[in-house]
């Protein structure tokens, strides 16, 4: 495979000089988070945070030599609550490419792990159930560090409307929080597998890994940049949730996963831990609605996890009569996502006579309780010295399974193929 794509150049900050606050360590880290939203965060191997690291990274391994069969007793699906338990088999949602993905995962959720009383009691392989107490103490030391991190960025961020952060990651309030195991089986080096381009839901991504193959969108090289792994290093990165609580001044990225030129044949590995906020957080959607957290994350989990017959389904409601092809719907020829990406930008760049940003809606398209759900938002205004790239990675985003599908569908627009798309003006932001 060819490899065209440039190498990341993220910036790392130390848990140590955050804790302490020294060398201007909270202003590095809203700038970085307003940026590029994607940093390294050092920690000493002995640290309580290094000693999570690494007890973590065993256990990945140890999780997926376990016989897939054990795993598939526990469907996400129906596992737990709120959509953060259990095993999602490889294949099963589109990848990177469109194809099936190339990765399973399994989901080791918050509440059962560290909430007092918490009703559901935490199911799934003995391997999960028999060191429930140290992936509790472990996740625990996680979310500590979270809280720091929230804690800094309220500190510079000052105005008090952002001083609820740490208050909406209560550690003793339910959550979606969830540690999450990934395994790459197999990766054949070519277009195929991976993980879609997206956004993060929650609040902020600990991610480890030590394989190459995650990549992040730099929005002003207008390029994918492979992120090279780091020994005792997180990859943090803002999430959705953390981009609307502060009214998108941090950024919530997007990534995704393809195979590396060097990893063909071989499997690749990561793991997460997903601080989300606690269930009833309000957050204030693009177009002013708020939506309880749990409400949101269930909606974007669903659009990422949605059975190939709605999708077939969503192909009848976004494409006329187009019979389905699921999630390998093809491309036009000469059209790839990234040269219909440019197709949107281009459609989006023109309108630059627009006040305020406009959203594209479908209605229904999702059960979601106001039968709405945003599949573009543009913002700032268009022409506005700001970037506008930030409103794409909230299209990819939310749109996630259906991302391609709605390129398509804008690029028919765009060449008159359909006439008619439904957009709706939304309130500016500020
Ligand atoms: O596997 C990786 O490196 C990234 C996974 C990821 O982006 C996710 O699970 O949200
Ligand atoms: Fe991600």
């Amino acid at each position: 495979m060819e490899n065209h794509y440039g190498v990341a150049n993220l910036q790392t900050l130390r848990l140590a000089e955050l804790e302490a606050d020294i060398d201007k360590a909270s202003e590095r880290l809203l700038s970085i988070c307003a940026n590029d939203g994607f940093f390294w965060l050092e920690a000493d191997q002995d640290s309580e945070l290094g000693k999570a690291i690494a007890y973590l990274a065993d256990f990945n391994e140890r999780l997926f030599d376990i016989e897939e069969e054990e795993k598939r007793r526990y469907p996400f699906e129906t596992t737990g609550r709120g959509l953060c338990s259990g095993f999602k088999a490889a294949g099963t949602e589109p990848g990177a490419f469109g194809t099936p993905d190339g990765f399973e995962l399994y989901m080791v959720p918050y509440n059962e792990l560290l909430i007092d009383n918490y009703p559901h009691e935490l199911v799934g392989p003995s391997i999960v159930k028999n060191e429930q107490e140290k992936m509790a103490l472990h996740t625990a030391t996680y979310h500590g560090v979270g809280l720091l991190l929230l804690n800094r960025l309220s500190q510079s961020l000052g105005q008090p409307q952002y001083q609820h952060l740490a208050s909406a990651h209560d550690p003793q309030v339910p959550t979606t929080s969830s540690l999450t195991f990934l395994k790459y089986p197999d990766q054949q080096v070519g277009n195929e597998g991976g993980h879609v381009s997206h956004t993060d839901v929650g609040t902020l991504t600990f991610l480890y890994t030590l394989s190459p193959g995650l990549q992040i969108y730099h929005p002003a090289r207008d390029a994918w940049e492979w992120v090279e792994p780091r020994r005792n290093c997180l990859l943090v990165n803002v999430g959705d949730s953390l981009a609307l609580m502060t009214d998108r001044k941090l950024r919530s990225s997007l990534h995704r996963v393809i195979p590396h030129p060097s990893t063909g044949g071989t499997t690749r590995h990561s793991f997460a831990y997903f601080m989300r906020p606690i269930e009833t957080a309000p957050l204030r959607m693009a177009g002013g609605q708020v939506l309880e957290s749990v409400e949101w994350h269930l909606r974007k989990i669903k659009v990422f996890g949605a059975p190939l017959e709605v999708q077939t389904e969503a192909n009848g409601v976004l494409l006329g009569d187009r019979s389905g092809g699921g999630a390998a719907a093809a491309f036009p020829d000469g059209y790839d996502a990234e040269t219909l990406m440019r197709l949107v930008f281009g459609f989006a760049a023109k309108d630059t006579g627009e006040e305020g940003g406009r959203c594209i809606t479908l209605e229904g398209m999702l059960n979601s309780t106001d039968g709405r759900v945003v599949l573009l938002q543009e913002y700032p205004p268009p022409g506005s010295h700001q970037s506008q790239w930030h409103g794409t990675a909230t299209l990819f985003g939310i749109v996630g399974y259906w991302m391609q599908e709605t390129l398509l569908l804008y690029m028919e627009y765009e060449l008159g193929v359909i006439d008619d798309i439904n957009t709706t003006p939304v309130q500016p932001l500020v």
